[in-house]
């Protein structure tokens, strides 16, 4: 791949303290694994919102897949079809949401909410009428995170021919995206009275944010810190999601995205209470290397990787995954 793209997809905020952070938090982790208990028939099986999915394991929303294959989001909406899961489209994505949706698998839509209301009423609208089950709102980028690979490099626009389509306007112009520093709460109730769609936020750490996103009516929380793109110098997002898990006390869904790469590193998330989990570069890389299939041989390697750990710490579903599980190493 290009370096210049490779640095976007791979890179981080600031010194990157954030970006590896989020791995090492889970190199600090083990697991107590228990025995003995006829792990024989293990089924992965996850519902979120009234979706059926194969496996706990969703694609975060991520930008410019064009930039990493030919088949853009298209290939990789494939394959999370093809592996039984739900992508989450990025708002920034460089084709039609409608034409990703005809990949035919369960998707959900990210969104930066934009000071046009009527421009962001109108896209919740389209994601909807597209088939999109879930809106996924991301709320820790008011500004945009310094990525000092992109300064670098000089990469601040798509190559000519690209475009975010998904911000055409009824004029057929492409929109930038904004990021929004007057984004408060209010703005969640807002679009919870346009869409009948679940709302679910992106990017808690703090507990009393998943606590006000439980007040607001909000139907799910994603603990994230953007892959380390956004605040570096954040929590490692497996150090935060105990946390956010007692806030919210069971009343919705708990999300987590950030660092996840191996089937132990999802069994920690949902041992810490995690509903599901997203992964991001992964699913870039695969995409790069084997466009759809790549991204179908992905998803099913870590989840197939989960389901044998799983065998080996004795649950035999996700649910039986309990915080005693995990134990900080000495
Ligand atoms: C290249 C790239 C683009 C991203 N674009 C978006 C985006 O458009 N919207 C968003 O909410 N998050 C975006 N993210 C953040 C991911 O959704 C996710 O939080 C993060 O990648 C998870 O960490 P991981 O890459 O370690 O799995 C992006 C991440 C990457 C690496
Ligand atoms: C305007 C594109 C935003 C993409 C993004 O969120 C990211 O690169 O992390």
């Amino acid at each position: 791949m290009n370096p210049v793209y490779d640095d976007f997809f791979a890179g981080g905020a600031g010194e990157e303290r954030t970006l590896r952070g989020n791995l090492a938090a889970y190199d600090r982790l083990r697991i107590v694994p228990r025995v003995l208990r006829a792990t024989g028939d293990r089924d992965l099986r996850t519902t979120l919102f009234g979706t059926d999915l194969a496996t706990p394991v969703l694609v975060a929303p991520t930008a410019f897949h064009l930039l990493a294959h030919p088949g853009g989001e298209v290939a990789t909406a494939r394959g999370a079809a093809a592996a039984g899961t739900a992508m989450v489209v990025s708002m920034a994505a460089t084709q039609p949401v409608e034409r990703i949706a005809g990949a035919g698998g369960p998707l959900w839509f990210q969104l930066y909410p934009q000071p046009d209301l009527a421009f962001t009423a109108a896209l919740v609208k389209r994601a909807e009428a597209a088939g999109c089950r879930a809106l996924v709102v991301t709320v820790d980028s008011p500004v945009f995170g310094r990525r000092e690979r992109d300064l670098r490099n000089g990469f601040t626009d798509l190559p000519d021919g690209l475009a975010c389509e998904n911000m055409r306007d009824d004029t057929g112009r492409v929109r930038n995206i904004e990021m929004d520093p007057a984004l408060g709460w209010d703005r969640i109730g807002w679009l919870r009275g346009i869409t009948g769609l679940p709302v679910l936020v992106k990017g808690i750490l703090h507990p009393q944010d998943a606590r006000l996103a439980v007040g607001h009516g909000v139907d799910g929380v994603i603990v994230s810190n953007h892959g380390g793109r956004q605040l570096d110098g954040a929590i490692a997002t497996i150090d935060a999601l105990p946390a956010v898990v007692e806030a919210v006390g069971g009343r919705i869904p708990v999300l987590v995205d950030g660092g996840i790469r191996r089937g132990t590193d999802v069994l920690i998330a949902l041992a810490r209470g995690a509903a599901a989990v997203l992964v991001g570069r992964p699913v870039l890389d695969a995409l790069a290397r084997g466009g759809a299939d790549g991204v179908r041989d992905h998803l099913r390697t870590l989840t197939a990787d989960l389901d044998h750990v799983m065998a080996l710490a004795g649950a035999k579903r996700p649910a039986e995954l309990t915080p005693d599980l995990v134990a900080v190493a000495g």
